[in-house]
């Protein structure tokens, strides 16, 4: 696989504006963006830290990912996510190397990335996200 960096770690929130504020006011950091990604059932703001960014995931539907994933462990840390250059080859690569997909074709994500998931089974409990900023 091509991994460059992570591009962000995701964070599922109950109340986005309550999270954003501690971001903000105790942490320091400033909100750059607020997204809703509709196919994702969640509604995001990002923070820059360095080379890479926290996602804060509030969700939008109790039968989405992040609904599911606050009612059946809290709030936390939720997904890993890894720049990647070619998506498409790194999934193919991560698969045939025995990796579960639950993408095998990337959609599209926040800020106009292409996203694609990793089973968090076959990836020692943690649910990765591979993403690539393309032209
Ligand atoms: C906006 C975008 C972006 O960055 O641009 C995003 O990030 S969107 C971020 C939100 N979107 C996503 O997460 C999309 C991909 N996620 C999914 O497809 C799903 O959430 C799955 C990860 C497949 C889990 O869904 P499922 O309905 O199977 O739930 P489940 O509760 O039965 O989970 C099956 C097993 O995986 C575990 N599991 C569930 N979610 C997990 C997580 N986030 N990290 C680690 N383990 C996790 C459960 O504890 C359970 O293990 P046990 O059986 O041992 O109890
Ligand atoms: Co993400």
């Amino acid at each position: 696989m091509n991994i460059s960096h992570i591009e962000h770690i995701g964070i599922a929130v109950k109340d986005l504006d309550a999270a954003i504020k501690h971001y903000e006011e105790v942490f320091g950091m400033k909100c750059y963006a607020v997204e809703e990604v509709a196919e994702q059932k969640v509604k995001t703001a990002f923070f820059q830290v360095g080379d890479a960014k926290i996602e804060l995931l509030e969700s939008t539907a109790e039968d989405g990912p992040i609904g599911k994933f606050i009612e059946k462990r809290g709030e936390g840390i939720h997904h890993l996510a890894f720049a990647v250059k070619d998506i498409e080859a790194n999934l193919a690569e991560a698969e045939e190397k025995g990796t579960r997909l639950i993408d095998k074709t990337p959609r599209k994500g926040a800020e106009g990335l292409d996203i694609a998931f990793l089973h968090p089974k076959s990836t020692f409990g943690v649910l990765t996200e591979l993403c690539e900023k393309k032209d």
